[in-house]
């Protein structure tokens, strides 16, 4: 899957003046695996989120396959999957097969077949046993399991995953992200996990609203590392 950004820039209104969040950005992701690096407020999230269309361009462009994310934003979603930090932002029906079965609500219209695509999805990833669990009982990393679950089971193209791991533990975090990186869809990463970073094809490194370094993921660490020592 290609995705351009093309001259991409947001813009928010911020007291007497206006705020740049994202200072207009040109590039083109066709690596499997894109990690996204930056301290606390860069922009990181504001630029994963224009790739689905949570967030919108104030000006320039982003496209997917060709897709103008503005325009076709309902085509683009079904092709790019998302993945938010806070599982609970996701997680929205009482039990985890009702979550799972609302994922799969346009693809599977059948209510007894979404029903046995829901558990086969929970079987897929662990959660069996907890299919008339409430979302609410499940542990942390359990919940973020269940959120990237119900995503994957719309099959997108290309998974865009805002720290997933950030609020996890050890374990847990190593679970999912060696989910994540045996994932045949394009995944765009936004971590603060290192480790993870450097297992990517490519680095963005996000500093001050800007993408201060794109490259191989060694070389982007060390520059944000760098960049983070000296400022
Ligand atoms: N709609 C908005 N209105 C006002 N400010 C915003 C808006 N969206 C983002 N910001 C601000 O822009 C900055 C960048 O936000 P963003 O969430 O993209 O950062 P981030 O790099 O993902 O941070 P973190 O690592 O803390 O999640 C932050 O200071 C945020 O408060």
């Amino acid at each position: 899957m290609r995705i351009e950004l093309d001259a991409a820039s947001v813009v928010v209104p911020a007291g007497e003046g206006d705020r740049v969040v994202l200072a207009p950005t040109t590039l083109t992701l066709t690596e499997q695996r894109v990690g996204v690096v930056g301290a606390n407020g860069s922009g990181k999230s504001t630029l994963a989120r224009l790739l689905n269309g949570l967030v919108s361009p104030t000006a320039g462009r982003v496209l997917v396959d060709g897709l103008d994310v503005a325009r076709e934003g309902g085509a683009v979603r079904r092709r790019v999957g998302f993945c938010f930090t806070d599982p609970s932002a996701q997680l929205v029906m009482p039990t985890c097969v009702e979550d799972v079965e609302l994922s799969l609500r346009r693809s599977e219209r059948d209510p007894a077949r979404r029903r046995a695509r829901a558990l086969a999805v929970l079987v897929e990833h662990g959660l069996a046993d907890h299919a008339d669990t409430s979302v609410h009982a499940l542990s942390g990393g359990q919940k973020q399991l269940l959120a990237l679950a119900g995503v994957l089971a719309t099959s997108p193209d290309v998974l865009v995953a805002d720290e997933p791991t950030t609020l996890l533990d050890l374990a847990n975090s190593r679970r999912i992200g060696d989910l994540l990186f045996s994932l045949p869809q394009q995944l765009v990463l936004v971590t603060h996990d290192l480790d993870l970073a450097r297992r990517c094809d490519r680095v963005l490194v996000v500093l001050d609203g800007a993408v201060a370094y794109d490259g191989a993921p060694d070389a982007a660490v060390d520059h944000y590392v760098a960049a983070v020592t000296t400022s």
